[in-house]
């Protein structure tokens, strides 16, 4: 994976580009001094609640996994559609698993208590135009994986089991950080997250003409919150993930690759954990916002990989509002991770 060289230090003053703040956490996980792994989760906790998003550099997942996983990623998305179809994802939204075609995910912030087709029928008439594989635990008996006949992709299967409990080892810090930044038992944020209700999503962007895009009628993947505790989100050097600014809404902010770091956000489940003191924000995938992301006359677009990590309490474990320091009485009802996100799959398929 080749990644644009804007490394370092955020240039807040460039409003072209990033805004988002990077959190090195190396301290928290290689430093003896309590001091020093404080700091680094006060500085993950600082960003979660003023933005609910940042880039976290010194996050523990070996770069050369995650090249692994981009390039094993597009062999798949190289196969011919029928090849693709051999791990087709089942139909409705009860599981979500395997291969999602241009067109068959809609992803929205609509919430359902029922099955309102006609609402979920007109969120459709924008096309995303994706593609999508998602790859669960093994041990997951809510979700079995959907898996193509070995022969099709032999390497796509042990890849993307391997790289799943990659992730969870990196997610499992993160956890930890949170939850030290926040001034909870670390115990606390650990046992309702066994590791097998996490997602990991192998996304894929065709190329595909700019006035298309630009014109409304095909999207990349339009503004959305994640459902998760946290997403952490790996992605190629085409550019497009916009942040929804904290302090204006409806403006955008790029988030643009910056190398050596994984983006990480907080989703819906933990913003009401934490009773709205960490933020799960807004994003969205727009064209490139660089020039050298297109080509020829037609303005075709770089295709764009990424490869998100939802992760998320076990489906039973009921989670009700952290009393923080701030003392704010609770503003949600207790609510299993089961109910909210069989409340949210209904919209998207
Ligand atoms: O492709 C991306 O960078 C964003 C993906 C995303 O936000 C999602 O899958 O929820
Ligand atoms: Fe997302």
């Amino acid at each position: 994976m080749k990644l644009r060289s804007k490394m370092g230090s955020i240039a807040v003053e460039d409003k072209q580009h990033t805004q988002l703040p990077v959190i090195d956490l190396s301290p928290f996980l290689q430093s003896s001094s309590d001091q020093e792994r404080l700091h680094s989760a006060e500085e993950l906790v600082k960003a979660c609640k003023e933005i609910g998003f940042c880039f976290i550099k010194g996050h523990g997942v070996p770069q050369d996994k995650i090249q692994e996983a981009f390039a094993v990623s597009k062999k798949f998305y190289a196969l011919p559609q029928e090849e693709k179809m051999k791990a087709p994802h089942p139909p409705g939204w009860a599981v979500h698993r395997g291969y999602s075609w241009p067109g068959l995910e809609k992803v929205s912030n609509a919430v359902s208590e029922n099955d309102a087709k006609d609402e979920a029928d007109k969120l459709r008439e924008v096309q995303d135009f994706k593609e999508s594989y998602e790859v669960g635990s093994e041990d997951n008996p809510d979700m079995p994986n959907v898996w193509p006949p070995d022969e099709v992709l032999p390497e796509w299967r042990p890849c993307m089991t391997a790289f799943y409990w990659t992730c969870w080892e990196a997610a499992q810090n993160i956890l930890k950080a949170l939850a030290l930044g926040l001034g909870i038992e670390e115990k606390l944020m650990m046992e309702p997250h066994s590791g097998h209700h996490n997602q990991l999503r192998l996304l894929h962007y065709p190329p595909i003409r700019a006035s298309e895009l630009q014109g409304g009628k095909f999207a990349r993947m339009p503004a959305h919150t994640d459902w998760t505790t946290i997403t952490m989100l790996f992605q190629d050097d085409c550019g497009g993930l916009q942040v929804e600014s904290p302090t204006q809404r409806g403006t955008f902010i790029d988030a643009d690759p910056v190398p050596d770091t994984l983006v990480l956000n907080v989703g819906d489940l933990l913003m009401r954990w934490s009773n709205d003191y960490l933020k799960s924000t807004q994003h969205r995938v727009q064209p490139p916002p660089l020039e050298d992301r297109y080509e020829g006359e037609q303005r075709m677009t770089r295709a764009r990989y990424s490869i998100p990590y939802f992760v998320t309490t076990d489906p039973d474990v009921t989670i009700e509002c952290l009393r923080l320091q701030d003392g704010r009485p609770p503003q949600y009802e207790p609510i299993t991770q089961r109910d909210y996100s069989d409340m949210r799959a209904r919209m998207q398929y």
